[in-house]
């Protein structure tokens, strides 16, 4: 694990940062995300914080809403919804609002990605001229990773995602299906997110960390979306733990 550890961070250029265990990655990954939120607040008066779904973000959720954040100047959004309604259980929207809306965050201003429309195609270019009223670049983005190198909903294989990639794609956002998981989806595109001041990628596992060096090597983009992020000069710090 240890000469993995070091083969990544040099793979890396040093922007891993790993942990003993998920809670001191939690406390670590929420202190740092509170610092950069506080600093753009400071120098502009807003900060704007994209977040993805999944399991793995649960624990800081719940860690940042009872983090002491002038929250009513944050803007928050998501990297990725599953066109379902926000009170389906899939619903990423249901996510934040469980469990990172409350208490002092409840203050936040979210913007969530599902609308009216029964269909993310038809509802693409309404949630793309909202995420377009947000504040930009973002301040802060925390992207996940799944096991098939996907992140947001840039899956391998699925469709338009050779737009989802295109570093110069002017939309924020495409309706995008993946070909082996549920759900239409919305994904903020590779080209919104690059922008942003601090990308955070927030992995838990050692089955991620296979991932991730499956990442780092040679390979299409196409095949592990997340290399899009890998191989850009971007401000990025990879946080782990087991
Ligand atoms: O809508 C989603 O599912 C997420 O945005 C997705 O990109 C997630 O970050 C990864 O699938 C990792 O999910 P886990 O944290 O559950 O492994």
């Amino acid at each position: 694990m240890k000469t993995q550890l070091n083969q990544l961070e040099a793979l890396l250029n040093n922007k891993l940062a790993n942990f003993d265990n998920a809670e001191q990655l939690t406390t670590a990954l929420a202190t740092d995300i509170t610092k950069q939120l506080t600093k753009s607040i400071a120098e502009k008066g807003l900060a704007t914080l994209v977040l993805s779904g999944g399991r793995t973000p649960i624990p800081l959720f719940k860690q940042l809403a009872n983090t002491d954040i002038e929250w009513e100047k944050v803007y928050i959004t998501l990297a990725d919804e599953r066109w379902v309604s926000p009170d389906d259980e899939a619903s990423n929207e249901r996510l934040i609002r469980q469990h990172l809306l409350q208490h002092q965050a409840s203050k936040a201003n979210f913007t969530g990605l599902k609308n009216h429309h029964d269909l993310a195609t038809a509802g693409e270019t309404e949630c793309n001229n909202l995420i377009g009223k947000l504040p930009y670049p973002f301040d802060v983005v925390v992207l996940g990773m799944g096991n098939d190198g996907h992140t947001a909903s840039l899956f391998p294989e699925s469709t338009r995602l050779a737009e989802g990639l295109d570093p110069s794609n002017p939309n924020h956002c495409l309706a995008i299906t993946p070909m082996h998981a549920l759900h239409e989806r919305m994904s903020l595109t590779f080209a919104s997110l690059k922008q942003a001041k601090q990308i955070i990628l927030h992995l838990c596992g050692t089955d991620k960390l296979n991932t991730l060096q499956t990442a780092c090597e040679d390979g299409p983009i196409e095949d592990m979306p997340i290399r899009a992020f890998l191989r850009s000069q971007l401000p990025l710090t990879v946080y782990w733990s087991p």
